[in-house]
Formats: C-alpha cells, sequence, structure tokens
C-alpha cells in the first residue's frame, strides 16, 4: 500500500489512494497503519481523493483508534498539499467534501501553506451534539475526577469541548482528555482543548483529540478554540492558535464562519507491506 507522509506543526497524517481500498477500510489495518511501534506512525490516515458530486475531490478522515472524523483541519491543509504535490491542483482555490461539509482551500508558497475555509461554527447542543435540552453549550459545569471544569462546545463539523484555564500543560491534556472525551454528555465522543487567552488576538492550547490521543497541533481544535474565545466576547476576530507544535492563523467572520491558515511539510513517501497491514500486534 503506497502512502505519502506529512505533518502540519507535528500532527502527522498518511494520505492513501482510495485505489488501495476497494472495500471499506478495516479497522485492523487503519489501526496497523498508524500505530507508533508497528506501523508507519501517524495522527490519522487521509483516504482520497474520491470524485464527488458537491465538490472537486472527496476525503475520508480515519483516526488512529479507526474512527471516521467527519472534519480535520489539519488533515485537510495536508490532504490539498498531497493533492499539490501530485500536480492535481495548482494555487487556485478548489472545494472539498468531508463528511462535515463542504469546504474551500487554497495551496500558496509553493505547498508550504495552505488556506481553508472550514464552514460555520455552531454553539448549539443538539448539533454537536452534547445530550440535554436544545441549548448554545457556553460556561457550562463538567465534573471530572472530582474537579468542575467549565467548558463550552462547539462543532465545526467535529465536536470541541473547550475549557478555559490559567495555564495550559501537556499533562492536563493527557490527565483530563480521555475522561473528557468520553463523558457521558458527549454521544458522538468529543475533542478537548485546554485554552488559555493571552490577549484580544493570541491564545494558547493543549489538544487532547478524539480516537488519537495527545497531538501537537489540530487545525479544528484551533478553529473551534478561537470560535469560543470571539463568541465569550474574550478576543477580537483574528487570532493567532499557538500550540505546542506550531501557530495556526485563524480568522473569524460575523456569522461565525471560520477560515484558517498554517504550514504543511513533507516527510516522505513510502510503501507498507502487506505483513504489517494484516497482524493482528495489539
Ligand atoms: N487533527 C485534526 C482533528 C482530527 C479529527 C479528530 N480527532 C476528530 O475525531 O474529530 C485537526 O487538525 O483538526
Amino acid at each position: 500500500m503506497d502512502f505519502r507522509k506529512y505533518h502540519a506543526l507535528g500532527n502527522v497524517y498518511l494520505v492513501v489512494s482510495p485505489d488501495e481500498f476497494p472495500d471499506e477500510p478495516a479497522a485492523l489495518i487503519i489501526k496497523n497503519i498508524c500505530h507508533k511501534h508497528y506501523g508507519v506512525a501517524s495522527d490519522g490516515v487521509l483516504i482520497g481523493p474520491f470524485s464527488s458530486n458537491v465538490a472537486d475531490f472527496g476525503l475520508r478522515i480515519f483516526n488512529p483508534d479507526a474512527s471516521e472524523a467527519e472534519k480535520s483541519g489539519n488533515g485537510l491543509r495536508i490532504f490539498c498539499r498531497s493533492l499539490w504535490d501530485q500536480g492535481l491542483v495548482k494555487d487556485k482555490p478548489f472545494t472539498i467534501e468531508t463528511k462535515g461539509g463542504v469546504v474551500k482551500a487554497q495551496v500558496s508558497d509553493n505547498g508550504l501553506r495552505v488556506d481553508v475555509e472550514m464552514g460555520k461554527v455552531s454553539f448549539l447542543s443538539q448539533d454537536i451534539p452534547v445530550w440535554g435540552e436544545s441549548r448554545e453549550v457556553l460556561l457550562e459545569n463538567l465534573n471530572v475526577m472530582s474537579l468542575n471544569h467549565i467548558y463550552s462546545a462547539v462543532t465545526i463539523g467535529n465536536p470541541h469541548c473547550v475549557i478555559l484555564v490559567e495555564s495550559p500543560t501537556e499533562i492536563m491534556a493527557k490527565e483530563f482528555g480521555p475522561l473528557i472525551e468520553t463523558h457521558p454528555n458527549f454521544p458522538n465522543r468529543t475533542n478537548v482543548q485546554f485554552m488559555q487567552i493571552i490577549d484580544r488576538n493570541h491564545i494558547v492550547i493543549e489538544i487532547w483529540e478524539r480516537g488519537a490521543g495527545y497531538t501537537l497541533a489540530s487545525g479544528s481544535s484551533s478553529c473551534a478554540a478561537a470560535a469560543v474565545a470571539y463568541k465569550l466576547g474574550l478576543c477580537d476576530s483574528s487570532i493567532k492558535v499557538m500550540m505546542p507544535g506550531g501557530q495556526i492563523d485563524v480568522e473569524i467572520n460575523d456569522d461565525f464562519r471560520v477560515s484558517m491558515s498554517g504550514g504543511v511539510t513533507s516527510i516522505c513517501h513510502g510503501s507498507i507491506s502487506t505483513e504489517c497491514l494484516s497482524q493482528l500486534f495489539h
């Protein structure tokens, strides 16, 4: 199975052609591919381009636990870069269909930078989803390990739970992230961000990703956290999101449509052996 490996600020994805998957991708194969010891080491697998009736290209996004994500910001930027590397796009805007909606993207700086209009965020419980009556989920209480967290929830196609803290740490994300990801409030599980407001245009986040665990950066998490900061009146509409892996620039317009811009780096191309794909290691 041939793959292209990229990272976006340390968030690693493999891009694989749909031709490599004549059937529905098996969970074992996705898990093996992503495994850091038994596979190629990746935060997810991007399968595409598919043909699409509503966009220029179609994309499916898989987490390392083999769950399918509706959207991924870094995944999308990486997929755009792989299209550019294959000569399928140039420097003009184009569209991509994901399970979480159609996005518009543009590659620039000789493939090194990609901008994506990620779509409109919603804070409504039924859209995210979060259990309970219909409401915008802003500054609610979440009790985890006898500690009360104040969280806001948002979807940009995939679900996010943003928690305001004074100083986010990796330990915080790793300790509380898995418990919040699977908290009964979130029927589809959730991505989790611990967010510090630096000033009106800068935030810091630490991330725990649904189905992937601790990651150095996340595009949809950046958009979600920035949208919450803007919604709560803590930041302006132009926000630099700083993560352990680097920075993503997010713009939010008046009707909460969110765009992001950031770097993508090619790591390698390769081929995964059949024996690696099919053995049960874990
Ligand atoms: N790394 C991603 C998010 C990938 C999907 C996520 N784990 C989910 O299940 O929603 C990003 O850059 O957005």
